[in-house]
Parts: structure tokens; C-alpha cells; sequence
């Protein structure tokens, strides 16, 4: 039987241990928290996230990185991107040398710009080749009850892909492989950051045109960046790029969108954060993927906007009338 570690037993670590298991792994997931931990093995649900949710019998947890990690084929991360890189460095020696390592994160480390496969290789040190990423429309909560859904599992070497797509595919849960790795992992996390963006639209009351707008531009300036990275462009009419922005930019259950949302109703930053309970990646991973776009001489005007809201304290209505005035462009430039 096929074994995997599952680092994080928060929202999607658990929801992925659930899919793995229902695929027929064998899922250890580590939790820092003993209480989490001591309900999933015995009370076989995880309360903080999923009350009610019975978890697979393949599912156990523990505290132990090390056990967590034993014999394990496949070994899963799923902690906030910006803590990915503390964590990993206590766990990096207890990974065997031939386990695949794949990210679930979709965020960019803030001050290196650095994408989480890119973290993985450099703090576990080890080769692209063995280093996965899988995103796409997934909001946990729907996976954890079965609903079905596609996803993408990106990985140079295909065949490490193929593998890992066999050991999540399920009756609900359908991986599409891909190579594009740097696409992919784009995909997941600027559409945090115009998941935010939105939201902030839906708070202020501005209505679908204004949706439908910012999700299509901000597919645009997504791919720009994505090309000047070295991305393929059709990775973003796919499951990690329109897909992910479609299924976040539209549901309640985005924790980026509703951060967002609160934001537009015109609660503070610090009201805001208060009242998020789980991770909202864009908020801090907006800085880095404009730290991104200047690096690479990339226009992203939406990107640019939410980093003023978020972190530079500018009004919505503000930042609104801003990007509406923007010079008049082509579509394509
Ligand atoms: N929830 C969702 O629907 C989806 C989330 N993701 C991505 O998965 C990643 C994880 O997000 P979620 O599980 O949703 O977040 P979450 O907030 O639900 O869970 C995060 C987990 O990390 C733990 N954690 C927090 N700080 C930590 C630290 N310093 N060291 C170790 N562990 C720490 C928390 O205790 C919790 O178990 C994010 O990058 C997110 O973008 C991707 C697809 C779907
Ligand atoms: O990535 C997600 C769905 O694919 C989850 O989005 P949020 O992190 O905004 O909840």
C-alpha cells in the first residue's frame, strides 16, 4: 500500500489526507497540535475544521514528524507558505532521500519571491525532479464532502506526476498532470491575490461586469508575469489558472475573497485580520508577487492596487478611480 505523509492539519492538509486515503493510501498527518491530533485518531474527525466529517480509516495523525515521515512515498506539505521554510528546515533530515515532496501552498515567500517547489528543493535539498506541486479549483471544505473536482499535479519529471496522480485519484477527485510547474504554482497564487481583489469589489456592492473584469484582467497579468518566468501560456486557460480564479473569485468559502470582501464593507486591516481564523494567503503573498513583477519588468496594475489597500492603508474608492484611469490600452500588449 502506497504510504503518505500529510504535513498541516489544517483545512486542505486534512481534505487531502481524505482524498489520498479514498484513493487507497496509507495517510499519516502531522499536526502541532495535540488536541487536533488526539481527535483525529480517536474521534475520527478533525473538529477545528471539518465538525461532523468522518475521516477515512487510511487517516491517522501524530505530533511525531519523524513518524509522520517514516517509509513514506509520497510526503505532502500544507502550512502557511511564510512559515513553509522554518518548518521544513527541522524536518528536512528526517525525509528519506527518495520521497517525492509536494507543495499544496499557494503563496510566494516574502523577501526571496521565491515559489514553495523552489523553498522545498532548497531547504530539503533535492532535485526539481522529485519535487511536485498539485493546485487547482479545490476549496477544501467541498472536497472533504466528496463534491467532484479537477486538479492539476505539476512536476518536470512526468512520471513522477503520473505517480502521484494515481495515488490521489479518486471517484471526486480527477489530477490532470503537467510539467509546468512554474505556471501552475503562479496560477494558485496570484488568483489569491485577485480573490482579494474582488472581494474587495463584492464588499464595496459593485456587481458582476466589475467581477467578470477584474478576473479576466487579472488572468491577463497573470500570464504576463507566467511568460516572463519562463511559464506556457496555456497553463493559465486551465484548472490552475481560469479554473482557480473562477472557483476562488466566486465563493463564499474563499477565505482570500471574504477577506477581501471585509476589506471592501470597510473594516480596517486590523479588523479584518482578527476575524480570519484560517489562511488567507494573498494578504501577505500580494507583496511578493509584485516583488515578483518588478523583478521581472511586469505591469499588474490589480496586484499593484490590492498591495496599496492592503498594505499601504489606500481607501477602495480610491484605488478604484486609480485603476479606472489608467491609460487606454489593446487588449493584448
Ligand atoms: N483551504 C483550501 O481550500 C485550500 C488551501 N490551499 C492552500 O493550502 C495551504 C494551507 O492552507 P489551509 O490548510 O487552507 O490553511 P489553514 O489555515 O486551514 O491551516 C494551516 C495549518 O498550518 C498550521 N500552522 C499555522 N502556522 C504554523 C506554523 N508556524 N508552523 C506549523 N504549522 C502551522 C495550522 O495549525 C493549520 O493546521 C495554503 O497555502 C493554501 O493556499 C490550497 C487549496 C485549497
Ligand atoms: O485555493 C483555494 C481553492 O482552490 C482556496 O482558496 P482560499 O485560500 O481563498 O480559501
Amino acid at each position: 500500500m502506497t504510504r503518505c505523509a500529510v504535513f498541516g492539519t489544517g483545512s486542505w492538509g486534512t481534505a487531502f489526507a481524505m482524498v489520498l486515503a479514498d484513493a487507497g493510501c496509507e495517510v499519516t498527518l502531522w499536526g502541532r497540535r495535540p488536541g487536533v491530533v488526539e481527535a483525529i485518531n480517536t474521534g475520527r474527525t478533525n473538529p477545528d475544521y471539518f465538525p461532523g466529517v468522518r475521516l477515512p480509516d487510511g487517516v491517522r495523525a501524530t505530533t511525531d514528524p519523524a513518524e509522520a515521515a517514516d517509509g513514506a512515498e509520497f510526503t505532502v506539505f500544507s502550512v502557511p507558505s511564510q512559515t513553509l521554510r522554518g518548518n521544513l528546515s527541522d524536518w528536512a533530515p528526517l525525509l528519506a532521500d527518495d520521497t517525492v515532496l509536494v507543495s499544496l501552498m499557494k503563496g510566494v515567500e516574502l523577501g526571496t519571491a521565491k515559489r514553495m517547489s523552489e523553498v522545498v528543493q532548497e531547504v530539503a535539498k533535492a532535485p526539481a525532479e522529485r519535487v511536485a506541486v498539485l493546485t487547482g479549483p479545490n476549496l477544501a471544505k467541498e472536497i472533504a464532502a466528496r463534491q467532484p473536482a479537477a486538479a492539476v499535479v505539476a512536476c518536470p519529471d512526468e512520471s513522477v506526476a503520473r505517480r502521484l496522480q494515481t495515488a490521489c485519484h479518486t471517484a471526486y477527485f480527477r489530477p490532470y498532470t503537467n510539467t509546468d510547474v512554474v505556471g501552475c504554482e503562479l496560477g494558485g497564487a496570484v488568483k489569491n491575490v485577485i480573490a482579494l481583489a474582488v472581494g474587495i469589489a463584492d464588499g464595496m456592492g459593485l456587481g458582476d461586469n466589475t467581477k467578470a473584469s477584474l478576473i479576466t484582467r487579472g488572468l491577463a497579468e497573470t500570464t504576463r508575469l507566467g511568460l516572463a518566468m519562463g511559464a506556457d501560456a496555456h497553463t493559465f486557460a486551465g484548472l490552475a489558472g481560469m479554473g482557480d480564479l473562477v472557483a476562488t473569485c466566486s465563493s463564499p468559502l474563499s477565505r482570500n475573497h471574504t477577506f477581501g470582501t471585509n476589506l471592501g464593507r470597510g473594516m480596517t486591516l486590523e479588523e479584518t485580520i482578527a476575524v480570519t481564523k484560517q489562511t488567507a494567503e494573498g494578504v501577505k503573498s500580494c507583496e511578493s508577487v509584485l516583488d515578483l513583477a518588478r523583478r521581472y519588468d511586469v505591469d499588474m496594475p490589480i496586484t499593484e492596487t490590492v498591495v496599496g489597500i492592503v498594505h499601504d492603508g489606500k481607501q477602495p474608492l480610491v484605488a478604484l478611480k486609480e485603476l479606472m484611469s489608467r491609460s487606454a490600452k489593446a487588449e493584448r500588449h
